[in-house]
């Protein structure tokens, strides 16, 4: 069910809320461009407000945290009513408490022993992080080898021209990028362009 929304996701917006009413305006506007989830980062001090309202205002749009990177910022997006936590990577501390809290739960890995960490504890699906950076298309393709029924969200240095080499690989159910949601498009209210390229990316061939 988990894999099954993230194939549909096609590619999960990475957000870094500017503030509360800017991260709604901003996933209004992805949702009308046919983006069904966002991803909202614990980097900035409006994260979880606006998960929290989020989950009040769209209702119909899947809300992960990303950049959850302990136990107790876990606990924290889970209050505030994040569906999927997301990790830049793992470490024992936080596959423990996902574990005991069934949160669903997608961790980074960049390693093989880091992907056999993750399925010690019954996970099969993970994020790619830095993807770019740790090989990209080459990495998903040598992993598929030793690792065939574990899938992959790659995420990190992903763009306009690259994603849609990523989703075609078996391995891979979504892409995660932050290109249509940049900070500075959102402080600038530029909606348009936002919606523009969040359509781009949810258009089968890139004609949107
Ligand atoms: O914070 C997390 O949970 C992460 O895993 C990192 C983000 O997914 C990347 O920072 C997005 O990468 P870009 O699309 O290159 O901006």
């Amino acid at each position: 069910m988990l894999n099954e929304m993230l194939r549909q996701c096609r590619v999960l917006p990475v957000i870094t809320a500017v503030d509360v009413a800017s991260t709604l305006e901003l996933s209004r506007t992805l949702q009308a461009s046919g983006m069904i989830a966002v991803e909202i980062t614990l980097r900035s001090a409006s994260a979880l407000d606006s998960i929290r309202a989020l989950k009040d205002e769209l209702p119909d749009l899947h809300v992960a945290a990303g950049t959850v990177t302990n136990p107790r910022d876990l606990d924290l997006a889970l209050a505030a009513g994040a569906e999927l936590i997301l990790s830049p990577g793992l470490t024992p501390a936080l596959l423990e408490a996902a574990t005991e809290r069934q949160a669903a739960f997608v961790p980074g890995v960049a390693s093989a022993s880091e992907i056999m960490q993750g399925m010690d504890y019954g996970l099969s699906t993970f994020k790619l992080f830095p993807a770019a950076l740790i090989g990209g298309l080459a990495a998903l393709k040598a992993f598929a080898g030793p690792f065939p029924e574990i899938k992959f969200c790659p995420t990190g240095g992903l763009n306009p021209d690259n994603f849609r080499d990523y989703l075609a690989l078996p391995n891979v159910l979504c892409c995660g990028g932050s290109w249509m949601v940049e900070p500075s498009l959102v402080r600038s209210a530029n909606w348009q362009r936002i919606g523009a390229l969040a359509a781009e990316a949810m258009a089968a061939d890139g004609t949107a």
